[in-house]
């Protein structure tokens, strides 16, 4: 799990001002009613003091009594409020501040390029988002109750000094030896706990994997060995957390004994002082009262610190997750679209214009829409794809493609074809920006592309995967995949993919749902389904990555022929399949990242070599 760009030294306190300063109102106001809901018991403290100070025998019992009452009454009454109020800011403010890292960390992974978007196993990037985005979440709401709490113990130690200063030190002794304790087991509780969170991650990765890959460990017969495998994981996990807890609850029990200990000694000196009459019985409720809640402070403190370490990880391993070398981004202002006004509006326009189909006047405006963006398209139509100088090598392998060109013309077909490992799939990651290119240009009718990866898209590009991916909806859904079916012609784009006859025979038609990665189709069932979706784009470029290797014979021969029909789209096409090779009317030979010859079938299986291996 190493990143590419080196760690810096992560400043926490920026990060977290940086969060806070998301929406400082929304913090302000939660600030001050949590500080409100740990300070106000201070007036608790007193009242009970005053309990206790009019059972003596000379004071205005039943008058005090019912003063005493009234004010406890309103005390509770105000508090139930206080506490309505600041559970309900605390929970919309921890849910803006995880929602900020979740939603920056998921455009940063959107922004990359498709092939290095998450470097990490699916099971663990989730935890990421899960876990991670909930650590600092806590963090940032625990440093209301840090301020709150601080504030009652600043505020209630010096109303004990003022009664007596010897007793008020021992309550104050708990406090000295835990934060001296947390400091020297500081660095240890980061490790452990960092080393406990890697083992989770690696486990839940583990187990993603493996459902990923059911089938292949059934067919390898390698059970045992996958299982084995998981055990030995688990069991690196179990030592770790067991570290980790065992860690955390001998710094509890530190506390509470402590604190334990400390109320002994108060009531050993207080004995001794309220018999010499220097101690009230209110005094000594008052700091039996107050060494609860310095307790609590005490134990806070502990857990707030590792609270703060363990956010400092959570941002170390966003950073991490992102593939930068600081976690800035995931902590950048951006807008939350749920909320702010441009999707208001975004939403609203989305409403009229569904209004305005249901009206003749609409269907014409919605027709309007659809010429231009037809023109558009049109105007945009490739004419000639220019690729010079294309590289693009792999930092663990040192493999991929080195200073590929070639041209592709409006209507043509080419083939890019090699043996194993020859760059073929790789040069169509890099051309479509899946994969970012270190050198080399591509140019769309003589424009250079700076952004492929947002260019060759709909509706110039469409693209099939060599393993296409299927998500668990309708077949319909799965051609559409966001667009909108009055917008295309998905009968068409089912015809074209060879795909009209296993419609009838499915239980549901279109609306048959395919199940997770589309388990319940066969594999070539997978891949025209994915064609279609290409199909129904209507691109005028179309590139496919060896999508033939599940088809039968006869199947890909129907493809390739409806292909043909649906020229002027220049298609751009990875195989090694003489069916494919025969139409081509270019090919592009590839050997060991580079191409080594481009030319017409007959050509190439007089001239090259390579060519003559692969037919062969
Ligand atoms: N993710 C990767 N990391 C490192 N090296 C890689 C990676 N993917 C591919 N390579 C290397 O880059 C070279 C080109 O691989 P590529 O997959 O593009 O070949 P290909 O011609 O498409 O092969 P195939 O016919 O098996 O699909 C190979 O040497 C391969 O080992």
């Amino acid at each position: 799990m190493k990143s590419k760009k080196q760690k810096k030294e992560l400043s926490m306190a920026r990060l977290m001002l940086k969060m806070m300063a998301y929406r400082p109102g929304l913090y302000a106001v939660n600030c001050l009613l949590w500080a409100m809901i740990h300070v106000l018991p201070l007036v608790m403290g007193l009242l009970y003091k005053e309990f206790f100070q009019i059972l003596t025998p000379h004071s205005d019992f039943w008058n005090s009594l019912a003063v005493i009452c009234a004010l406890t009454l309103a005390y509770t009454l105000g508090r139930m409020v206080n506490i309505y109020l600041g559970a309900n800011a605390d929970n919309l403010h921890r849910f803006t501040m995880s929602a900020l890292l979740r939603r920056n960390m998921f455009e940063s992974i959107l922004k990359k390029p498709g092939a290095a978007a998450v470097p990490w196993a699916s099971g663990e990037a989730l935890n990421c988002f899960r876990d991670d985005a909930d650590t600092i979440e806590n963090t940032i709401s625990w440093t209301l109750d840090f301020i709150g709490t601080l504030t009652f113990v600043v505020v209630a130690v010096t109303i004990m000094l003022n009664i007596n200063v010897k007793i008020t030190l021992l309550v104050f002794a708990p406090m000295v030896i835990v934060v001296g304790v947390v400091q020297m087991l500081r660095e240890k509780l980061q490790k452990y706990r960092e080393a406990a969170r890697e083992a989770t991650g690696m486990v839940t990765g583990a187990m993603g994997e493996i459902f990923g890959a059911v089938q292949a460990i059934k067919v390898a017969g390698e059970e045992e060995h996958v299982l084995g495998y998981l055990e030995e994981l688990n069991h690196k996990r179990h030592k770790f957390m067991l570290r980790d807890t065992l860690l955390s609850q001998t710094l509890n029990s530190v506390f509470h004994n402590t604190v334990n200990l400390g109320t002994g000694f108060i009531l050993l000196l207080a004995a001794g002082l309220m018999k010499k009459g220097e101690l009230s019985i209110g005094d000594l409720s008052l700091f039996i009262f107050y060494l609860n809640f310095i307790s609590d402070f005490t134990s806070f403190y502990g857990s707030f610190i590792a609270n703060v370490r363990q956010g400092k990880i959570s941002f170390e391993r966003i950073a991490e997750l992102m593939q930068e070398a600081t976690p800035e981004g995931a902590v950048a202002h951006t807008g939350m679209p749920l909320k702010d006004a441009e999707s208001k509006r975004k939403i609203a326009a989305g409403r009229k214009i569904e209004a305005g189909r249901k009206t003749e006047s609409g269907r014409k405006t919605e027709k309007g829409r659809m010429a231009e963006v037809k023109k558009e398209a049109e105007a945009e139509a490739l004419r000639e794809l220019q690729v010079k100088g294309l590289t693009y090598l792999y930092e663990s392998s040192g493999n991929g493609v080195e200073d590929v060109s070639f041209t592709l013309k409006k209507g043509s077909f080419t083939v890019i074809t090699g043996r194993i490992g020859s760059g073929k799939s790789t040069l169509l990651k890099v051309l479509l920006g899946l994969l970012p290119a270190q050198k080399g240009s591509i140019y769309w009718n003589s424009r250079e592309l700076k952004e492929p990866g947002e260019f060759l898209t709909k509706p110039h590009c469409a693209y099939t995967p060599q393993i296409p991916r299927l998500v668990s909806d309708t077949v319909r859904n799965n051609i559409l995949f966001g667009l909108k079916e009055e917008d295309t012609d998905l009968l068409e784009a089912l015809h074209s993919a060879v795909f009209e006859e296993d419609i009838s025979q499915l239980e549901q038609g279109l609306d048959t749902v395919v199940g997770p990665r589309g388990v319940k189709l066969s594999g070539g069932q997978i891949q025209r389904v994915a064609v279609a979706r290409m199909f129904a784009r209507k691109a005028s470029l179309m590139v496919f990555d060896d999508i033939s290797s599940a088809l039968d014979v006869e199947t890909e021969n129907k493809l390739w022929n409806r292909l043909f029909g649906k020229r002027p789209a220049a298609s751009l096409v990875v195989s090694n399949r003489r069916l494919a090779l025969k139409q081509a009317d270019q090919i592009i030979v590839m050997k060991d990242g580079r191409v080594d010859a481009v030319g017409t079938l007959e050509e190439l299986l007089q001239n090259n070599e390579e060519m003559q291996a692969i037919w062969g």
